[in-house]
């Protein structure tokens, strides 16, 4: 790790891979690095950015804007690749995977939820919940199986049949939950769930996000403003020059 790399950063090497343990840590990232580049203009986003992430806990990641939250969690999810450092999922490196591969490790084994639900505003919450379910090659009866159980589960089963304007911004965001767990990913990544909800609504998400993590081991790293949320949450991490503290 650089000397420039905060004192209390969290870094991890070779001991993270405990041969003696059971399985390894579903997520770490390892001095992940990641700039960007606009004209003239270099930015150093993440410099060593580490952090391990165990299935079924539920993390919050709160840091100023700005800061590269939505970076981190872009990195976790394999949505991009970072300029250096390596993510490993379930022990196994990804970076150097190709294209289609980290797609299908994606399609298969995370989540999204973001600030905005993104839910189709012409289809019901039920078949917003099926849809990714379909999309994966389940028999439409299976989907609509799981997705009626999903949906009950986190509170909506008598809003099965309600388009996403027919819902409350928390109901809206509880289907978007359930459509990101729909096809069983084992890491969701939220980026500010609740950034556009009042507070009491923020803390029933903040609860179903963590009983839904409980009950099927997912794990869950989520980018939040909001203190009093991520006082709920297992473990706090923030960002600051560019590396992951505990918060
Ligand atoms: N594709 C890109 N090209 C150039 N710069 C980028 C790009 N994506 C992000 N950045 C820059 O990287 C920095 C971190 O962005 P990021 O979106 O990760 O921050 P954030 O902590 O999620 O912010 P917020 O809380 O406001 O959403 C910002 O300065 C942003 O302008």
């Amino acid at each position: 790790m650089s000397e420039s790399a905060d004192a209390d950063a969290q870094v991890y090497s070779d001991e993270i891979f405990d041969a003696e343990a059971a399985s390894p840590p579903l997520l770490v990232l390892d001095r992940v690095a990641r700039r960007y580049v606009q004209g003239d203009e270099t930015v150093d986003v993440l410099l060593e950015a580490s952090a391990v992430i165990e299935s079924g806990e539920v993390v919050a990641l709160i840091a100023p804007s700005g800061t590269g939250k939505s970076t981190l969690l872009h990195i976790a999810g394999l949505l991009e690749r970072p300029d250096g450092g390596e993510v490993y999922f379930d022990g196994e490196p990804t970076v150097g995977l190709s294209d289609s591969a980290r797609t299908a490790l994606r399609r298969n084994q995370v989540g999204f939820v973001y600030q905005f639900h993104h839910l189709l505003p012409e289809f019901s919450a039920l078949e917003n919940v099926v849809m990714p379910q379909l999309i994966r090659g389940l028999s439409a009866a299976e989907a609509r199986s799981r997705a009626k159980d999903l949906l009950s589960y986190l509170g909506l089963g008598a809003r099965l049949s309600h388009r996403p304007s027919e819902l409350s911004g928390g109901e809206q965001q509880r289907v978007a939950i359930a459509r990101a767990v729909a096809n069983a990913p084992r890491l969701l990544l939220a980026d500010e769930p609740t950034g556009n909800l009042d507070p009491v609504t923020s803390a029933h998400v903040f609860a179903t996000l963590t009983a839904l993590a409980r009950a099927s081991g997912l794990a869950a790293i989520v980018a939040t403003h909001n203190l009093d949320l991520a006082g709920t949450l297992d473990r706090r991490l923030t960002l600051r020059d560019g590396v992951v503290v505990e918060a």
